[in-house]
Parts: structure tokens; sequence; C-alpha cells
């Protein structure tokens, strides 16, 4: 499977589904053949081209509308034949025609445990509800934001003394084991969303 990543920062995910699926002991039956960033200069990017994988830079305030900064990412996408899309740190909404074109094909890392602190700053949710447990979650994409099929989840304790920086580093260490777990169970056919009723189907 041909996959492409989605980023706008510094790229952890990125890096950690670069490294197990460029390590072939990981079997993870994909590989990642471009990366698209809606920012100039990030972290992430570096990564990517450390790793010998083609980046795409697509600045959104260069369209006149999201939709049509949505259907450049597309485009990219379509010409590199991508069948995974990953946002991985990917901080723009995506507009419904795009999410209709990938849905059930397009996956998302929250850093919370979903539906609990949806949207941004979901580490600092956590911290101010005095929950005291947090984690990640990999889900599908729906056009309702962090709302799609849960794929995978991870915890992390909460400890007093937490920031939002320590919480979002701890729970950064669970994302990187859930992002490419995630993956995998989708590139090998293992799960996969039927469209019509929104529900998971497990295969074995
Ligand atoms: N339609 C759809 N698209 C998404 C795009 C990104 C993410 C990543 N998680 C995100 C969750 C929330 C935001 C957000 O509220 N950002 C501030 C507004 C930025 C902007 O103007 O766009 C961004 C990414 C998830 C989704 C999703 O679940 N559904
Ligand atoms: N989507 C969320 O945004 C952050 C991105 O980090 P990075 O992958 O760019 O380092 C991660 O915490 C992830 O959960």
């Amino acid at each position: 499977k041909r996959v492409g990543v989605l980023i706008s920062g510094s790229g952890t995910n990125l890096q950690a589904l670069i490294d197990k699926t460029q390590d072939p002991a990981a079997n993870m039956g994909c590989e990642i053949v471009v990366v698209i960033s809606n920012k100039r200069d990030v972290e992430g990017l570096r990564r990517a081209e450390r790793a010998g994988i083609p980046t795409k830079v697509v600045t959104h305030t260069d369209f006149k509308s999201r939709e049509d900064f949505d259907m450049a990412c597309h485009n990219i996408l379509q010409e590199n034949r991508v069948d995974i899309v990953c946002l991985a740190g990917f901080m723009r909404i995506l507009s419904a025609p795009f999410v209709r074109l990938w849905r059930g094909r397009m996956l998302n890392i929250h850093p919370s445990l979903l539906p609990l602190f949806k949207g941004t700053h979901a580490q600092k949710q956590a911290l101010d509800a005095g929950v005291r447990i947090s984690g990640c979650t990999v889900h599908f994409v729906e056009e309702d934001v962090d709302a799609g099929a849960i794929l995978v989840q991870k915890t992390v304790p909460i400890e007093h003394a937490d920031t939002e920086d320590i919480l979002q580093e701890r729970i950064k260490t669970v994302e990187r084991e859930a992002f490419p777990e995630a993956l995998k169970l989708i590139a090998h056919g293992h799960v996969y969303l039927n469209t019509s009723t929104n529900r998971l189907v497990w295969s074995r």
C-alpha cells in the first residue's frame, strides 16, 4: 500500500511512521510515498527529506477557499497513487468533499482518549478536567472533527506535577506506537470501515 502523510509541524508522528515503514522487520505492508505540509520550513519536512521521501509544501493562504486548498492536496495524493492518508500533526480542518474522497482510507492521531477532549489543546483540557489518565487515539477521519471510528487507543497516567509540555511528551511516547499499529491494521486489511453503517469490520 502507498501512504501519503499530511503534516504541519515537528513530525514526531511522521518519524515513527517512517521508522516503521522503512524497517522490513516491522512488516507494515505499506510505504510512505509523499509528505505534504501546509507550513514551510517545519522539522517534519527535514525528517522526510532525510528519509528520502518526496515532500510538497501547499500553503493554505495561497488558496481562495478551504476546498481549493484541500483539492490541491488531493491532486498531489492522486498523482502519487496514494491508497492511505495519515494526518500526523496536521492542523487544518479538512472540508467535506476531501473527507468524502478519502473516507475509510484516512487516519488521524489525537492526543487524548476520544471522545474526551476533542479539538485543540487536548492535553490542557485533560489537565484542566483533573482526569488521572489520558492518552492518544487513532481514528478514521470524518467531517465531524475528531469523531471518526476509533482504531487504536493507548493510555498514560497523569502525574500531579504535570504541565502541558510534560503531558504532551508522555502522550507522544505512546503515539509513536499507536499510529504505526493502526496503519499496519489498515494496510494488511485486518480492519476496514463499513462506510454505510460507519462501523468497523474486523476480519480476524
Ligand atoms: N474533517 C476533518 N478534518 C480534520 C483535520 C485535521 C484533524 C486533526 N485534528 C485537528 C483538530 C482540531 C483542529 C482545529 O480546530 N484547528 C483550529 C482551526 C484550524 C483551521 O482553520 O483549519 C485541527 C486539527 C482532524 C480532522 C477531522 O477529524 N475531520
Ligand atoms: N496530532 C497531534 O499533534 C501533535 C503533532 O506532533 P508531531 O507529530 O508534529 O510531532 C501530536 O501530539 C499529535 O497527537
